[in-house]
């Protein structure tokens, strides 16, 4: 469970406030115009920046001024996540540990993650020799690795064409249900917006502008007016789901 209790932080030229929950288990996509603060919130439920005032309590425990590692978190960016020198199992590896030395029972589950993202034929190769999907394979399995109940997602898939893109999303939701993750994922892109976990908060000018069913944003037109999406459609996929 993620808390934020009148969490607030400030750059030279934009300060953010943020105030609210999301339960153990929950998807929430996150949404916003560009620099309304989605990537500095992400930062600080991680703890890679420290927040002028508040409270953030992780899975009951109040980790303000706990650093990244030792937070219940694990956070998947866009790209940057594999080192290119490292082979996939070398990259896997470092969700365990840091020097890369496994016990044997740490390879039997490493092993165990590859196969589960489909990637066992695929230990010794080098990012270079992967696709863009499965790249993003590699990382969400290190993150699987780590072991960490809490899954930050900054637009992790939008560099992915509609394919691959649909395939990692249908990954996601499987881990999801398997590790009972909770899960913030930033996305700019609304057909991402799955219709089975469709809360959505809206980041506007650094503050949560909505916080609720996505389909139900456009009864709030300044916000649908800041997304763009004053004349959506929703489209079948949605409907269908409702
Ligand atoms: N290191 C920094 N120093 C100063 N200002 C920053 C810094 N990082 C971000 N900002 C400012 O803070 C605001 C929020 O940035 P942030 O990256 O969190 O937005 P975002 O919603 O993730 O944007 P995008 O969708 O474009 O990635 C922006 O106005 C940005 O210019």
């Amino acid at each position: 469970m993620i808390e934020l209790h009148q969490v607030s932080y400030a750059y030279q030229n934009q300060s953010m406030m943020f105030n609210f929950s999301v339960a153990k288990g929950e998807i929430v996509t996150l949404l916003g115009p560009s620099g309304a603060g989605k990537s500095t919130l992400l930062n600080i439920i991680a703890g890679f920046i420290a927040p002028n005032h508040g409270q953030i309590i992780l899975n009951g425990k109040d980790v303000t001024t706990t650093p990244p590692a030792k937070r219940p978190v694990s956070i998947l960016f866009q790209d940057n996540n594999l080192f290119t020198h490292l082979t996939v199992e070398q990259n896997l590896a470092l969700g365990i540990s840091p020097g890369m030395k496994l016990t044997p029972e740490q390879r039997t589950n490493l092993h165990h993650i590859a196969k589960r993202i489909g990637l066992i034929d695929y230990l010794d190769k080098h990012p270079a020799q992967l696709s863009g999907g499965q790249r993003q394979r590699v990382a969400i399995g290190r993150c699987l690795l780590i072991r960490r109940p809490i899954l930050l997602l900054d637009e992790p898939f939008s560099s992915l064409d509609p394919k691959l893109k649909n395939e990692m999303f249908c990954l996601l939701k499987e881990i999801h249900a398997e590790y009972q993750l909770t899960i913030v994922m930033v996305t700019h892109q609304l057909d991402d917006i799955d219709i089975s976990h469709n809360r959505c908060l809206v980041l506007i000018d650094g503050k949560i502008a909505y916080d609720g069913d996505f389909k139900k944003i456009q009864q709030y037109p300044d916000v649908a007016l800041h997304l763009g999406i004053a004349s959506y459609k929703i489209n079948k996929r949605w409907q269908n789901n409702s």
